[in-house]
């Protein structure tokens, strides 16, 4: 039976918009649902706010500390409201971009509602019946919040709200030492905040190379962020207008909390038992994708927090990618996770692609090698005293990169030579070409010259020979 669309797409967020924004350039006929406005998380929740908050606190950190340049101000006044402004602003600035005005204009429908699938090949919105060949569901995640006594009542933000105040908390309590917590902890600490971070794991950004995270948690220490580790939430209790956040021993009083423990997929309101979809058995939430992003219905596809996988934008379309190709021509192309990046946008930057230390240990054994390069011995890192960090590239024995972690000034960026070589399958080898002195990036190249240098100190053999050659070709003159 013939269908009206190639492809419904429900959710207009950073997967939802590449599937359609693609999908139409391509000439298919595309059909957009999604309830709220597009956009998703990353413009009005999370990357783009949270970055630009991040970017407004540094500027007060490198203001307060810039008589260590001989550089002397007065401690900085700040302004919330007006660094909220900045991060409005930049929402504003980067919204064209993803408007339902835009996508028209590429050929998308951009139906605004909230539907339901009634059947295997049917979705329902504002009394439509959609009919495709296939559909996409990319409706993202919402904030968990655990069940903690008396929080409801009290009061708390998340990232959902965290952009919208205009008067900064004088003390915050954030729950949950993810990406979140680090991030905003930092940023809102740099405004002027007492930050207070509790984190259930044994450490902060427990995801991430122990080492590596471990700089960043003695940064925020450093800043004076207090960290309590291996500690829960437990309850909250009022009185006289004051929260208390009860958390192991500890009964901290804070004007605001901030609840950052993890993503929810939007799941719900979709009914997808009524078309076959299926969610993950395991402590896994989300819908089960197979590697081709197919749910449990091959004419389904999901992608982005929904399957509840690494949960980034550039993930989200990289999955959107790989879904435009299956929905639309052929379901052959499995999705490639081996080479995926990402990044925790704190002061120190802390940078990550491939496997950890330890995923490589368990994986390949000891037949690894482990290299780090301080920033400290980095010309460009004294010169802006930025030394604070390193560089660990883990590799096979034959040289191939497995896993980077990069902590230190710029880190987001400079993984980004590591990447395009991991996913060509490069050995370390190729990251010690010339690099322009002095930049951060000689931290990158210095690591693959360290390697080099180290397996030579090894290699007595050759040591041995050129020793020879050199003393011979003296006494020819
Ligand atoms: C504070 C914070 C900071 C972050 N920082 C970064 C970062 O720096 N870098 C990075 O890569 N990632 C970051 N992320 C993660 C990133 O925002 C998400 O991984 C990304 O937005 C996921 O894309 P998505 O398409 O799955 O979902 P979204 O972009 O959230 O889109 C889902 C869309 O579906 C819509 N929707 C939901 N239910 C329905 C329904 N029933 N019907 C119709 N529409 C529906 C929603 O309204 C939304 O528009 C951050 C997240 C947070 C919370
Ligand atoms: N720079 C980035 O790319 C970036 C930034 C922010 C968020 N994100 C994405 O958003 C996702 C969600 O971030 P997040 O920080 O909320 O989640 P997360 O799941 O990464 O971290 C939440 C932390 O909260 C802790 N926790 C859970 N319940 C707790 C409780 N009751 N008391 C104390 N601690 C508790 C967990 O141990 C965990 O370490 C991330 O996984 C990431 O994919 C990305």
């Amino acid at each position: 039976m013939a269908v009206e669309y190639d492809l419904v797409v429900i959710g207009g967020g950073s997967g939802g918009l590449v599937v359609a924004g693609v999908a139409a350039a391509l000439k298919a006929k595309v059909a957009l649902v999604e309830r709220d406005r597009l956009g998703g998380d990353c413009l009005w929740y999370g990357c783009v706010p949270s970055k630009s908050l991040i970017h407004a606190s540094r500027v007060a950190y490198e203001v307060k500390h810039a008589a260590r340049f001989g550089i002397h101000c007065n401690d900085p006044q700040i302004d919330f409201a007006k660094a909220i402004g900045h991060v409005q602003s930049a929402i504003a600035a980067i919204e064209p971009h993803d408007s339902p005005k835009r996508f028209e204009s590429l050929g998308v429908e951009v139906i605004f509602g909230s539907g339901e699938f009634v059947d295997k090949h049917t979705f329902v919105v504002n009394n439509r019946r959609l009919k495709a060949r296939a559909f996409v569901i990319a409706t993202g995640s919402r904030p968990a919040v655990p069940s903690i006594s008396g929080l409801q009542a009290a009061g708390y933000i998340t990232n959902e709200e965290v952009f919208e105040i205009t008067e900064r908390p004088d003390s915050l309590a954030i729950v949950g030492g993810g990406p979140i917590g680090c991030e905003l902890g930092q940023a809102f600490a740099r405004l002027g905040s007492q930050v207070t971070i509790i984190g259930s794991s044994d450490r902060l950004l427990p995801k991430e190379d122990p080492e590596a995270a471990a700089v960043v948690q003695q940064q925020l220490i450093s800043e004076g962020i207090r960290v309590l580790t291996n500690t829960r939430a437990e309850s909250v209790d009022v009185v006289n207008g004051k929260k208390y956040l009860i958390a192991g021993n500890e009964k901290i009083a804070v004007d605001q909390i901030l609840v950052a423990t993890g993503r929810n997929p939007n799941v719900e309101s979709l009914n997808l038992e009524a078309a076959g979809v299926a969610l993950h058995q395991s402590s896994k939430k989300g819908i089960r994708v197979n590697a081709k992003l197919q749910t449990t219905n091959p004419r389904i596809y999901a992608c982005g927090d929904v399957i509840s996988g690494y949960q980034f934008t550039h993930v989200a379309s990289h999955e959107a990618n790989v879904i435009i190709r299956n929905a639309l021509f052929l379901p052959i192309l499995k999705v490639d996770y081996r080479v995926i990046p990402w990044a925790t946008f704190t002061d120190p930057e802390l940078a990550r692609v491939g496997l950890t230390e330890a995923e490589a240990r368990q994986r390949y054994g000891n037949n690894i090698d482990v290299i780090k390069q301080e920033y400290a011995e980095v010309d460009r890192a004294q010169a802006e005293a930025a030394t604070q960090g390193f560089a660990k590239i883990i590799t096979k024995r034959n040289g191939e990169i497995i896993g980077a972690h990069i902590v230190g000034a710029s880190a987001g960026e400079l993984i980004h030579e590591i990447i395009l070589a991991m996913s060509h399958k490069l050995k370390i080898s190729a990251l010690g070409g010339i690099h322009i002195y002095p930049t951060l990036a000689e931290v990158v190249s210095k690591a693959a010259f360290a390697r080099t240098q180290e397996k030579y100190e090894k290699n007595h053999t050759l040591q041995g020979i050129l020793e020879k050659l050199f003393r011979l070709m003296r006494s020819l003159g």
